[in-house]
């Protein structure tokens, strides 16, 4: 050990040396060899150039741009893709255990002084306009679990509470509850046990014992009695006959975050154990775990207006000449994955406008087809909806409208994007066929996309209220005639067979943005009867007059 000592010398030079100048705390010298090595291994940096022609510095401008845009994307969608439906397991936390501990006195063991557990956190739902994708939900959310209790009566802490944040017109399916009194129990049969080795397990899962004191026969059976007396030694989850299950159907934006799952209650600390013949309790329980549910989440948008057409069909195309809505357009099948949604405003001299707040955004695909085009010197760019011409013109109508992934034969048995589709044009107030008027027999296309919508929900069809051929720029006018004949009688004989009025067939260019105006005006009509007919729908407020005058009666009943 003496060895290992420092001698007084250079301690004391250690002592008076400080500051910048200390000897220890300078970084030690590499040996003249070795630094010249290591920055010979390097090659000399070239130095920094600009070029500063224009094209090229143009180029570094936008690519500075485009990265600034991309991260904005990515920030929106918060790194994940379109979720519109998902199952997700939800439990309150656990609550934290009791305490079995006594004051500590000079005789020996004073009073009891366990402190009981905290709650565990609840799990809660509210919304975020700022989301439009389940893609942030996850797919486990469990209350944070309860403090333990501690002695000198110190209770345990509350559990976190967990707050799931979703897009409005997100609904809530409860499909799976189950208590842990249940998987006990169900265990327990698997296992063949009697009722005594039941018992001896539930006194193991209720009961926490003092980490020094043993708990007499005579202890366990009075914190038994205790514990059943206060409804904790058996907690039966309610199934789903007793206490139907939870749905909520999200359409509007909650203020106050609402409960989904109860964290469970804290267990007991030993001085709840106390009785005239045991006044030093040894034990204290646990706390309790609250049932565990799986819900589904399933996200319907809400538009006002749905479009509905086949792959290609030019859908895209015309939300973007609708509401200005930047969407992806590409000549080939399923460009468009998960709905989008526009804003139209349609003003009280019959003009229209794009909701000035769309954002516009431009598509990395866009980007590279428009980049292509113009080399080849055949850039057209893509129809924007219309500003309002007259700004001090009141607003008549505003409504949303939503593009749709493109609708397959067999859709509602899932074929193709299926059901994700279906799924988001369900609440919409009406619908707009979309049919590609270049392909030979529009009016097959328009059988195939009734049919699946009435597959998929019943009744689902009558909403279509418009038809709209598209794609007819560059086409002869008797082809288009006819076409449009041959979509009547097919719209007609449906409409029959259903008992239903035929929709109205409109001719439009999408591209080109012709045939807009009216189509426009007809969503809104349909849009507005349909607001209208839920209006009426809704149960009124009685009148005060009539409440008064009914008054008397009641009163003459009642004596
Ligand atoms: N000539 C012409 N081409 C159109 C018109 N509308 C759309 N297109 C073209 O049709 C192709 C498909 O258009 P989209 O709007 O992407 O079609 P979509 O129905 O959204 O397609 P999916 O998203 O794949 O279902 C694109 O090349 C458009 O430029 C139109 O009115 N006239
Ligand atoms: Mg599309």
């Amino acid at each position: 050990m003496a060895a290992l000592a420092p001698c007084r010398a250079c301690l004391r030079s250690v002592t008076f040396v400080t500051g910048a100048s200390a000897p220890l705390l300078r970084p030690p010298r590499l040996p003249a060899q070795i630094i010249t090595r290591a920055a010979s291994s390097k090659p000399d940096p070239e130095p920094y150039h600009i070029n500063e022609e224009e094209d090229e510095f143009d180029d570094v401008v936008g690519e500075i741009k485009r990265r600034r845009k991309r991260m904005a994307d990515k920030r929106n969608r918060q790194g994940g893709d379109f979720v519109d439906f998902l199952k997700v397991y939800i439990r309150g936390g656990k609550g934290g255990s009791g305490t079995a501990a006594f004051m500590p006195t000079k005789k020996g063991t004073g009073p009891p002084s366990g402190g009981n557990g905290g709650p565990g956190g609840n799990v809660y739902i509210k919304t975020s306009p700022h989301i439009s994708s389940l893609s942030t939900v996850s797919k486990r959310s469990v209350g944070g679990q309860g403090g333990n209790g501690a002695g000198n009566l110190r209770h345990g802490s509350r559990g976190d509470d967990v707050t799931i944040v979703v897009p409005i017109g997100t609904v809530i399916r409860e499909v799976h509850r189950e208590g842990e009194a249940e998987k006990n129990w169900a265990d327990e049969n698997a296992m063949g046990l009697d009722r005594e080795e039941r018992r001896e397990r539930a006194r193991e899962r209720w009961l926490v014992k003092h980490p020094n004191f043993e708990a007499s026969p005579r202890d366990i059976r009075e914190a038994e009695a205790v514990l059943k007396e206060g409804g904790r030694w058996t907690q039966r989850t309610p199934s789903f006959e007793d206490e139907p299950a939870l749905e909520l159907d999200i359409a509007e934006p909650i203020d106050q975050p609402l409960l989904l799952a109860r964290g469970g209650g804290g267990g007991l600390g030993n001085t709840h154990f106390v009785s005239p013949s045991t006044r030093h309790p040894r034990l204290a329980s646990r706390g309790v775990i609250p049932p565990s549910r799986t819900f589904e989440f399933e996200l319907k948008l809400l538009a006002d207006v749905g479009l509905v057409g086949l792959p290609n069909a030019g859908k895209s195309t015309l939300l973007r000449a609708m509401t200005g809505r930047r969407a992806e357009v590409a000549d080939y099948a399923f460009t468009t994955l998960h709905p989008q949604i526009g804003v139209v405003r349609v003003l009280n001299d019959g003009t229209w406008a794009a909701e000035q707040d769309t954002p516009i955004e431009e598509t990395e695909l866009e980007r590279m087809l428009d980049a292509e085009a113009r080399m080849k010197g055949e850039y057209q760019p893509l129809p924007r909806a219309p500003r309002a011409r007259d700004r001090r013109c009141q607003e008549r109508i505003r409504f949303t409208v939503s593009d749709n992934p493109g609708l397959l034969a067999r859709a509602s048995e899932n074929v193709g994007l299926g059901h994700s589709f279906l799924r988001s044009i369900e609440r919409s107030l009406a619908l707009s066929y979309v049919l590609d008027g270049r392909r030979a027999e529009p009016a097959d296309d328009l059988r195939v996309l009734h049919k699946e919508l009435e597959a998929y929900k019943p009744g689902l069809a009558a909403r279509a209220r418009i038809i709209a051929l598209n794609k007819t720029d560059g086409q002869e006018d008797d082809v288009v005639a006819e076409k449009v004949e041959s979509l009547k009688r097919a719209a007609g004989e449906i409409a029959q067979a259903h008992g239903t009025a035929p929709p109205v067939v409109l001719v439009v260019s999408a591209k080109f943005g012709t045939g807009m105006d009216k189509l426009v005006n007809l969503l809104a009509d349909a849009v507005g009867t349909a607001r209208q007919r839920i209006e009426d729908a809704r149960p009124k407020p009685r009148a005060v007059e009539e409440v008064k005058d009914e008054e008397p009666e009641q009163e003459a009943d009642l004596f």
